[in-house]
């Protein structure tokens, strides 16, 4: 299959990337990062979860977030909402698009969400119609469709099982999360190849966590498999609570860089999203994660100082 002309980058980093900080991020920084986001060109931005506190501290002002937000008129605001109490939240909060999470291992779903498969599907119905209802985008987030931390391998058809439960509930798009970044291109393919038989390809997307470095080898093989939305976090940012040792996602940066390099479009300004991986790894203090990123800052800086010492 011949790649495709253009994709869609959804920007995670404000849910997935900040979600598992310790120290409490700033309702403001979350509402800039945001904001720098949506005005670097992605039309679909990841901004918040309504989540238990207790499991989630840090997505505890999601309300907060997204009222504060500046929108921009077709940015897709996408929440977390695991069960109605979430959907109400979101809707409360005006979000777009709201994603329902299950996982293709019953281990993780325990784990994230307390529930076994079947019940967190049961309990996603109520919230599906919802969102039907209230004429609410709605998207499924199918964690550890390439491993699990907990049960190791995930059979092919597990991962085809959700998607098709997913589909059922009326999902437009159905994301398939390597969420402990394990999975290889040859896994990707499979898991792929299976599940554009009973879903759209053009509404499947991959996310990818980067804990094995083969996040944009994994990319690659779903361009191959011509699926066109891809999930990435800003910097990097990110890891899984119920995943230990589990980076973030792949950097979105580094995404950029290999779409730009295929002349494949995204739509989205990399200059402008390097010096927003720099503001939001200075704000929470971590190095930023993005190879790209990191690159591209250190040819800006040094070009800077070449015409610095040239005026001089
Ligand atoms: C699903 C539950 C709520 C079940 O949690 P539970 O304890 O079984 O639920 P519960 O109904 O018994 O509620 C317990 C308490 O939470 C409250 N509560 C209940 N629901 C909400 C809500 N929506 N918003 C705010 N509060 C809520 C509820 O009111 C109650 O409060 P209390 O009476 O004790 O004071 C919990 O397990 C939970 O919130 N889990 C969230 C886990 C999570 O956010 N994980 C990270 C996101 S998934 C992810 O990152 C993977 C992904 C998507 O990126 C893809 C990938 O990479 O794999």
């Amino acid at each position: 299959m011949s790649l495709p002309r253009a994709v869609k980058i959804v920007e995670v980093g404000p849910r997935d990337g900040l979600q598992n900080e310790k120290q409490q991020v700033p309702a403001a920084v979350k509402i800039e990062l945001v904001d720098r986001l949506s005005a670097a060109g992605f039309r679909n931005v990841e901004s918040a979860s309504f989540v238990s506190p207790k499991w989630v501290p840090q997505m505890a002002d999601a309300a907060e977030v997204m009222a504060g937000i500046a929108r921009r008129p077709g940015t897709i605001y996408s929440v977390l909402t695991p069960n109605l109490k979430g959907f109400e939240g979101a809707l409360a909060a005006q979000a777009d698009e709201v994603v329902i999470f299950g996982a293709a291992s019953e281990a993780f779903s325990q784990r994230n969400i307390n529930c076994s498969i079947a019940e967190s599907v049961a309990r996603f119905e109520p919230v599906a119609r919802a969102a039907k209802d209230n004429g609410l985008r709605l998207r499924g987030s199918i964690s550890c469709a390439l491993g699990c931390p907990y049960q190791g391998d995930v059979p092919v058809p597990a991962v085809v099982d959700v998607v098709q439960r997913f589909a059922e509930l009326g999902c437009d798009e159905i994301d398939i999360a390597d969420t402990i970044g394990v999975g290889t291109p040859k896994r990707t393919h499979e898991v792929f190849a299976a599940v554009t038989k009973v879903f759209p390809r053009e509404r499947l997307s991959g996310h990818f966590h980067d804990t094995y470095g083969q996040a944009l080898a994994n990319i690659y093989a779903s361009l191959l498999e011509g699926i066109e939305i891809f999930h990435a976090s800003v910097a990097g940012l990110g890891g899984c609570p119920y995943a230990k040792g589990a980076t973030g996602n792949v950097a979105t940066e580094d995404v950029l860089y290999l779409m730009n390099g295929l002349g494949i479009e995204t739509g989205v300004d990399l200059d402008q999203v390097v010096d927003i991986g720099h503001f939001i790894s200075s704000a929470i203090g971590r190095p930023n994660a993005s190879r790209a990123g990191r690159a591209l800052l250190a040819k800006r800086n040094a070009a800077q100082c070449s015409e610095a010492s040239e005026q001089a």
